[in-house]
């Protein structure tokens, strides 16, 4: 079935909005808001409809021509038609709409209380990290690369133009290294993660296996000569139901980690550890939520989800006390021996359950969060409570969970002042957001 639709907005997926003549809304993958569309219906879910969009009979003002030469076919990025001042817009419009829908806020306050988006300065060409599963395709030759659209196909591209510059070619050269390499022989490296700092220069290619014998010296020697790495690494792990449990970290050449700075101090980073993509925007973000929590001297502070440190640091510099908590190993020692470096004898780097650990830490003063997807555990809105920090920053990448934790934070007295929809993925439907919560008198 086929229908001309007008596109209205962007849903927070690669989808556009609109709606068909029987009155339900459809979700039409390559629209842009403000085109009139030919959409050819996929998918029929009951209460709304799925469908792509064949031809573009009136194209929008915000309609442009893609900038990256798989933007049909690969599924990283599905917002490069769209021009970038509406990506900003719709990024924006994606927040205030959760509000209003999950966290029941009436619209004239969800528009008052939402900034405009950050814009990212580098729309193409900011990603310090690319991460990509590994095949073989079937010639049984070694590929390397993002998944193509709604498939877990591997799309071998040969170049990341959302890379930095000294990233953007090292698909082709190390699937060009690996492919020579293994030959008919399966390395078994199932991930590849390559991340680069424009500010550093620091270059590394971490490879991601099971445990089980590897030729670690020929790896070594092919990847070096293919990019200019300053560090090659291993990630050994064992399969452990469906999760992959992280073994260890093999050295194969170079540093062993990868360097970056954020806010003046430098960053060691382990390859498992998770780090900002964006670095200059990450920079935003902690400015952000600094300026939100307005810290005096002697405040005594908690990160929770704190990762390898990025807000840590900058909040250890502004107050007396900081209780930095992380699960993740990797991400735990990274801080550790950061911290130490830096000289930071006022941050407390607890490894562990940040639902769990949060009632252990008594009163604060102030209180910063930065979850996964998932957002807050329910169990931990109730502790936030008992902490009784004056004001709270949550940090967010997913507005639904987002919002939901919202209305449970209304709920223990913590009311939303303000929330900033940061630009760290131009090109994508993805969004950070920095909001700040004030505890109600
Ligand atoms: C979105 S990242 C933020 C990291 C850090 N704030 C940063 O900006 O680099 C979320 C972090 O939460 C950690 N994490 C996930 N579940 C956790 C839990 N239940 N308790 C503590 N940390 C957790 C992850 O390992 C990850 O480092």
């Amino acid at each position: 079935m086929r229908e001309e639709i007008t596109i209205e907005r962007l849903s927070y997926g690669d989808a556009a909005i609109g709606k068909a003549a029987d009155g339900k809304t459809v979700f039409a993958f390559g629209g842009c808001p403000g085109d009139t569309a030919i959409v050819e219906i996929t998918a029929d879910k009951g209460t709304y409809y799925e469908g792509t969009v064949v031809d573009v009979t009136e194209a929008s003002p915000h309609r442009v021509t893609p900038p990256c030469p798989y933007a049909d076919i690969c599924g990283g990025c599905g917002w490069q038609h769209i021009s970038y001042d509406c990506q900003l817009i719709e990024k924006r419009e994606n927040v205030i709409s959760q509000l209003i829908r999950t966290a029941g806020i009436d619209e004239e306050k969800a528009r008052s209380l939402v900034r405009d988006t950050v814009p990212s300065k580098r729309t193409m060409g900011y990603r310090n990290k690319l991460e990509f599963g590994c095949g073989r395709d079937a010639r049984d030759g070694f590929v390397v690369g993002p998944y193509k659209k709604h498939t877990n196909e591997i799309l071998p591209i040969d170049s990341c133009p959302l890379a930095h510059k000294g990233i953007e070619k090292a698909p082709k050269a190390i699937r060009g290294a690996l492919r020579f390499l293994s030959g008919s022989n399966d390395l078994g490296i199932y991930r590849i993660g390559i991340r680069r700092s424009i500010r550093t220069n620091d270059l590394e290619v971490a490879l991601w296996t099971n445990t089980g014998s590897f030729p670690r010296t020929a790896v070594a020697k092919t990847l070096s000569q293919a990019v200019k790495a300053t560090s090659i690494v291993r990630v050994m792990t064992s399969d452990k139901g469906k999760a992959r449990k992280l073994k260890g970290v093999e050295v194969l050449g170079g540093k062993g980690y990868w360097t970056e700075r954020v806010c003046d101090t430098e960053f060691k980073v382990s390859a498992p550890s998770f780090f900002q993509v964006n670095t200059a925007q990450a920079e935003k973000l902690v400015a952000l939520a600094l300026e939100g929590l307005e810290l005096e001297d002697d405040a005594v502070v908690a990160d929770l989800y704190c990762g390898i440190g990025t807000f840590t640091l900058p909040l250890a510099a502004a107050c007396d006390t900081v209780f930095a908590v992380e699960s993740y190993g990797s991400s735990v020692r990274d801080l550790r021996r950061i911290a130490e470096e830096q000289g930071f004898d006022n941050i407390e780097v607890i490894g562990g359950d940040a639902a769990r650990e949060l009632p252990e830490l008594g009163e604060l003063d102030a209180l910063l969060v930065d979850p996964p997807r998932a957002g807050l555990a329910a169990e931990i809105i109730g502790s936030i409570a008992d902490a009784g920090p004056r004001r709270l920053a949550y940090v967010s990448c997913n507005p639904a969970t987002w919002a939901r934790d919202v209305a449970r934070l209304a709920g223990v007295g913590y009311e939303l002042a303000c929330v900033t929809p940061v630009d760290m993925f131009p090109q994508t439907y993805h969004a950070e957001i920095v909001s700040i919560f004030q505890r109600e008198a």
